[in-house]
């Protein structure tokens, strides 16, 4: 498998950055990719960088080994129920990141005994700093293998039950927005409090930047390395304390809530 060339079929936000990623990994060579979507003038970039861009999905699956599904949910039974006579169970792997389509779905539409994965990646993949869960069914030891190869090189890699592929959405992928989201609010507090909106903002980034490496690179828990910022009386515990009482914890709480049965009901 390792030297299979890749086929991403719909080149929108997701596929875009994955096929980015992929790039600047070197995991594949630009003449070893190549990106679909009807209006492939939106490629122009993958094109410069020597990338095959086509709206011609059944000449990517014919040129390509693993096939990477980007479309809409609402597009991908229509799509690939078009492409089903062009997938060959002894050529073809398919990586589906499309949200809320199950693998046995998934295994009715693509033709019988084609292995298939579903990857949940975020919109990070495109600078390898990715989570990306992985489930998959009917595949092989190596395609398995290769599959979470890929995805190693485009940040991390966590296998899951598909039961918890909508919670993996939700916290994974929709995270990038609530992320961003703490970083713009933290920027605009950071502006009325005096500083220039670039600096406010390059401030807040990293500070998220650290936080979060805090936890990963030290293995700590998040209330640990809180206890060491907030000092008895002083200004990050009042802080702390007022965001908890506008509902801070709770907020965010409730819209993984909200965004879960968004997918799951
Ligand atoms: N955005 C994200 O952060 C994440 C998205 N996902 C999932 O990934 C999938 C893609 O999402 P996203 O990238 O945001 O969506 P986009 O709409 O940005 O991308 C989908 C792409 O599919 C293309 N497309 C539509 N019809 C066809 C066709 N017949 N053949 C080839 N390409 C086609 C569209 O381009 P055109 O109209 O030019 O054909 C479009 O660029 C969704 O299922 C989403 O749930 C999962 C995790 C994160
Ligand atoms: O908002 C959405 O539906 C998709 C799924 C994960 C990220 N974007």
């Amino acid at each position: 498998m390792k030297h299979s060339k890749i086929a991403i079929i719909g080149g929108g936000n997701l596929g875009a950055a994955i096929a980015e990623g992929l790039l600047k990994s070197k995991f594949i060579t630009p003449d070893h990719l190549t990106v679909t979507r009807r209006n492939t003038d939106a490629l122009g970039t993958l094109a410069q960088q020597g990338v095959h861009t086509t709206s011609d999905n059944k000449k990517a699956i014919h040129d390509s080994e693993v096939i990477i599904v980007a479309v809409k949910p609402y597009n991908v039974r229509e799509i690939l129920e078009s492409l089903k006579e062009n997938f060959d169970p002894a050529r073809h792997i398919v990586i589906s990141v499309v949200t809320g389509v199950f693998l046995k779905d998934l295994q009715g539409i693509v033709k019988t005994g084609v292995p298939i994965f579903r990857a949940m990646p975020n919109t990070a993949i495109a600078i390898q700093e990715s989570v990306t869960c992985l489930c998959h069914q009917g595949a092989s030891v190596e395609q398995v293998s290769y599959v979470t190869e890929l995805f190693d090189q485009l940040g991390i890699t966590i296998s899951i039950d598909e039961k918890l592929m909508d919670a993996a959405t939700v916290l994974g992928a929709c995270g990038i927005a609530y992320a961003l989201r703490f970083i713009r609010a933290s920027t605009q507090g950071g502006i009325e409090i005096g500083f220039d909106a670039k600096t406010a903002n390059l401030i807040a980034a990293q500070t998220v930047k650290g936080a979060a490496e805090l936890l990963l690179k030290l293995n700590r828990h998040p209330e640990e390395e809180i206890d060491k910022v907030t000092t008895p009386k002083g200004c990050t515990i009042v802080g702390l304390n007022e965001m908890e009482h506008q509902g801070f914890s709770s907020s965010l709480i409730k819209g993984i809530g909200a965004s879960y049965d968004k997918i799951v009901k």
